[in-house]
């Protein structure tokens, strides 16, 4: 899919991984929109912690304001959680190619999350690459399954 609006944030754990990663997709021209939600390096902003960062990444994809949210913190699972909460999002840690895949082709979750304490830059870098070229198909059969969770949600 071309034209992505992007949501990028992190805890203090994940916080180099989200820098060097908002710049790769800031020079990808399939990305339309980056937006930067923290934390930044200023003491102040690492207070935030992982709740805050996946519930506000999960509260603007469901405002409209942005299409996907790829986060960090340590392991990924504190930020996949906190998204998660927000009714209609579906958020989940991958760390191999062929999870990040189907987080899209599955399941069409809005949101990647990685640990920096898990996976090594490079791949993680590589990963989102692949992530952004994979567009969730509605007519395929996963959909009916997507459709029970929205049933569920009710959105
Ligand atoms: O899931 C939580 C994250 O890994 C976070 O960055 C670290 O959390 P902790 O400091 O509570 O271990």
């Amino acid at each position: 899919m071309s034209g992505l609006r992007i949501v990028i944030g992190s805890d203090e754990a994940g916080v180099d991984y989200k820098e060097t990663l908002r710049k790769d997709l800031e020079a990808d021209a399939r990305v339309a929109e980056v937006i930067d939600i923290g934390v930044h390096r200023a003491a102040e902003d690492f207070a935030r912690r992982y709740p805050y960062v996946g519930l506000t990444a999960g509260q603007m994809i469901s405002e409209g304001k942005a299409d996907r949210a790829l986060l960090f913190c340590g392991t990924g699972i504190g930020v996949a959680i906190a998204a998660n909460k927000v009714p209609g999002i579906r958020a989940t840690a991958a760390h191999d190619s062929f999870s990040v895949e189907r987080s899209i082709l599955s399941n069409n979750c809005q949101v990647l999350t990685m640990g920096q304490r898990v996976v090594g830059l490079e791949l993680a870098r590589r990963l989102a690459r692949e992530w952004i070229g994979y567009t969730f198909d509605p007519a395929s059969a996963s959909a009916a399954k997507v459709q029970v969770l929205s049933d569920y949600e009710g959105c």
